[in-house]
Parts: structure tokens; C-alpha cells; sequence
């Protein structure tokens, strides 16, 4: 699946491109031409499955093979929170800060059925992704020589203005 997500960070148009990789093992060879050149990677495992934790190192593993991994922002997602109960999901959230800083991914726990976290997990998708293509094309260009000021106007407040998403698939 492919969804372009329009956002606005410090007054700047700028726009996500979502690539969904189907988890059966069938689309396996698929999925590995679109992790290529990825800016962030987002690897999502249900909370309430042991098992799928564990397979995320192995996801990670192969989309990995695509990219260098000191260019990509890494993400662990923690889904379908609304599931577990208070003291399911905090045995399970030790396991996944362990493997999430194993592999120097930001972790994240989220329910697509509630909505809980899933703005924000975005918001903050694009506001690293921004700021890595900010870095990047400031090396690009050079102009990145010491003393030089970088002005970025707008504030603060105004850093996650978005577009509307749409209703994850579950709530349809
Ligand atoms: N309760 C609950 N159900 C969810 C949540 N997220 C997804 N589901 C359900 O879980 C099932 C699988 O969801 P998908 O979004 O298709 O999962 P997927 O990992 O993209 O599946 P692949 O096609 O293998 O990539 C569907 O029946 C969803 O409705 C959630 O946060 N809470």
C-alpha cells in the first residue's frame, strides 16, 4: 500500500511518502525494493504477540540490507495496545524498550482502533524525517560551513500543523 501524507513543519510544506509492506512471507522479496533509499523505517509488531516481537529483529534485519543503517531513522511500533490490559502491556513494554534500543530504534505503542498515539507517532515521523532531509541538503549544498546561520522561520507551536489522516484500516 502507498499513501502521500502532507504536513507542515515550521511553516514548511513537506510531504511523507508511505510505502505498507504486506507481512506475509510471500511479498518478502516485494517488500525489500521498497525499503531501499527509505528515509525512516517503521517496523510494527502487536503487543499482544510475543512472537511478533521477536520477528521484528529479523524485519529489521532485511530492510536493513537496503539501506545504511547510520542514514535511516528507525522506529519500533507497538500495535493494537487497546488489547492488553494495564499489566499485559507493561510486561510487554520491557521486552520491547530492550529490543527497540537494541536496535537504536524509537519506541512507540500505539492502538489504529482507538487512535491512541497514532497522530503523534506520525507527527514525530515527520518532524526527524524533516529534519534529517534539512541536515542532508544542507551538506548537499555545502553550505554548512561554520558560522553560517540556518534560519528556519516560524514557531514552535506551529512545528505539527497536518492534514487530516485517514481512518487506519480497522476503523473502516
Ligand atoms: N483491536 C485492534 N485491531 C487491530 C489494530 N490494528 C490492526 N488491527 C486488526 O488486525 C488485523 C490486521 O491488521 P492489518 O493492518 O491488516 O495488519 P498488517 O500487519 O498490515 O497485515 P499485513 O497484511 O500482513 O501487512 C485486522 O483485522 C485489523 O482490523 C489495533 O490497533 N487494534
Amino acid at each position: 500500500d502507498f499513501e502521500m501524507e502532507r504536513f507542515e513543519v515550521l511553516g514548511v510544506p513537506f510531504s511523507l511518502q508511505l510505502w505498507d509492506t504486506a507481512g506475509q512471507e510471500r511479498f518478502k522479496c516485494i517488500a525489500s525494493t521498497y525499503y531501499r533509499g527509505a528515509q525512516a523505517i517503521v517496523i510494527v509488531f502487536d503487543v499482544n504477540d510475543v512472537a511478533s516481537l521477536e520477528h521484528t529483529r529479523q524485519w529489521l534485519a532485511d530492510a536493513l540490507k537496503e539501506n545504511d543503517p547510520s542514514n535511516v531513522i528507525l522506529f519500533l511500533v507497538g500495535s493494537k495496545k487497546d488489547l492488553s490490559t494495564p499489566a499485559q502491556y507493561s510486561l510487554m513494554e520491557k521486552d520491547a524498550l530492550k529490543v527497540a534500543q537494541e536496535m537504536r530504534a524509537e519506541y512507540w505503542a500505539v492502538s489504529s482502533l482507538t487512535g491512541e498515539n497514532v497522530r503523534d507517532f506520525f507527527f514525530r515521523v515527520a518532524a526527524l524525517t524533516f529534519e534529517s532531509s534539512v541536515l542532508a541538503e544542507l551538506e548537499r549544498s555545502s553550505a554548512r560551513r561554520i558560522g553560517d546561520t540556518v534560519r528556519i522561520s516560524g514557531n514552535e507551536s506551529e512545528l505539527y500543523l497536518s492534514a487530516p489522516r485517514k481512518k487506519p484500516k480497522c476503523c473502516q
